[in-house]
């Protein structure tokens, strides 16, 4: 049994600073996610003071989900700084084939060295150049068919790429591991992909990104597989989620996880 769960147990001991740029849906969700797990959220996106927030924190994640001009030199502006001063950042592209304004956005973003790209199977195909991108936010591909384009992005990058969906997959470009964990109420909240980005920003933080990303991946879907089994619906799920993410222990998340080479 792989120690999935000391990944958890480092990360709520250093319980790091997470900045995160996220889009008006998942600010509340996501702030929430982060404290229930372990970690200290922060979110901020105004240019004129994320420089100095950025060098404040561990980590940084970006999303763009609802942004605007001056919110994108914001991220830019993040961005470098963290670059600058070796902090590790996640990019969540979300929704990228909606818009020619996210497409530019995320393949400069993905020049300057995220250490994980974190999205669905129909934004990772997106900026692979390939698919219909999905509809709006919300994924109309399958994990296995961005798989090829995942390995190939990593490879190109340098990034750790996650794809999520019913199983999810997460590859280096050399190494691969699929995550079986999960609930079908998941995709039906919004934003918990948009959190799940800050999980994976707080695990990176002192530790190595393919590991940690997959530990990040499976705390989360074991999460989802706890509260699932109280759940009444959508609503009552969202709720039972933060609480199963701060039950959750190590132990009960090496047992649970469901991690196999890919
Ligand atoms: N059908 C499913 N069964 C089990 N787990 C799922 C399913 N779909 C998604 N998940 C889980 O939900 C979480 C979020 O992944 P998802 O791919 O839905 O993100 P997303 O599309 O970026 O979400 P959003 O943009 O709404 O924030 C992941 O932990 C993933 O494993
Ligand atoms: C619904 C929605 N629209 C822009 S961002 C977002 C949150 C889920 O990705
Ligand atoms: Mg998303």
């Amino acid at each position: 049994m792989a120690d999935w769960g000391s990944h958890l147990s480092t990360m709520r001991s250093t319980a790091p600073l997470v900045l995160n740029i996220t889009n008006f849906v998942a600010m509340n969700v996501m702030a929430n996610v982060l404290l229930a797990t372990g970690a200290s959220p922060a979110m901020a996106h105004a240019e004129e003071e994320i420089a100095e927030i950025t060098a404040l924190s561990d980590a940084l994640t970006i999303n763009f989900g609802t942004a605007d001009a001056g919110w994108m030199r914001g991220i830019f502006r993040a961005v470098e700084t963290a670059r600058g001063q070796g902090i590790p950042w996640v990019l969540d592209p979300v929704a990228v084939g909606v818009s020619t304004l996210r497409k530019q956005t995320a393949a400069r973003l993905i020049e300057m060295g995220p250490a994980v790209i974190r999205g669905n199977a129909s934004e990772i195909l997106v900026l692979a150049g390939q698919g219909a991108g999905g509809k709006g936010v919300d994924a109309t591909d399958g994990v296995t068919e961005a798989a090829a384009a995942a390995r190939a992005l990593a490879s190109r990058t340098g990034a750790v790429v996650a794809v999520t969906g019913a199983v999810d997959y997460v590859t280096d470009g050399c190494r691969a591991f699929s995550v079986a964990n999960g609930h079908p109420l998941m995709p039906r909240v919004t934003a918990l992909g948009c959190s799940l980005t800050g999980v994976v920003g707080a695990f990176l933080v002192g530790q190595p990104t393919l590991e940690a990303a997959t530990a990040a991946l499976a705390c989360y879907g074991v999460a989802g597989e706890r509260a699932g089994k109280c759940a009444s619906g959508p609503g009552s799920f969202a709720v039972d989620f933060l609480d199963a993410l701060a039950a959750l222990t190590p132990d009960e998340l090496s047992q649970m996880a469901r991690v196999t080479p890919a």
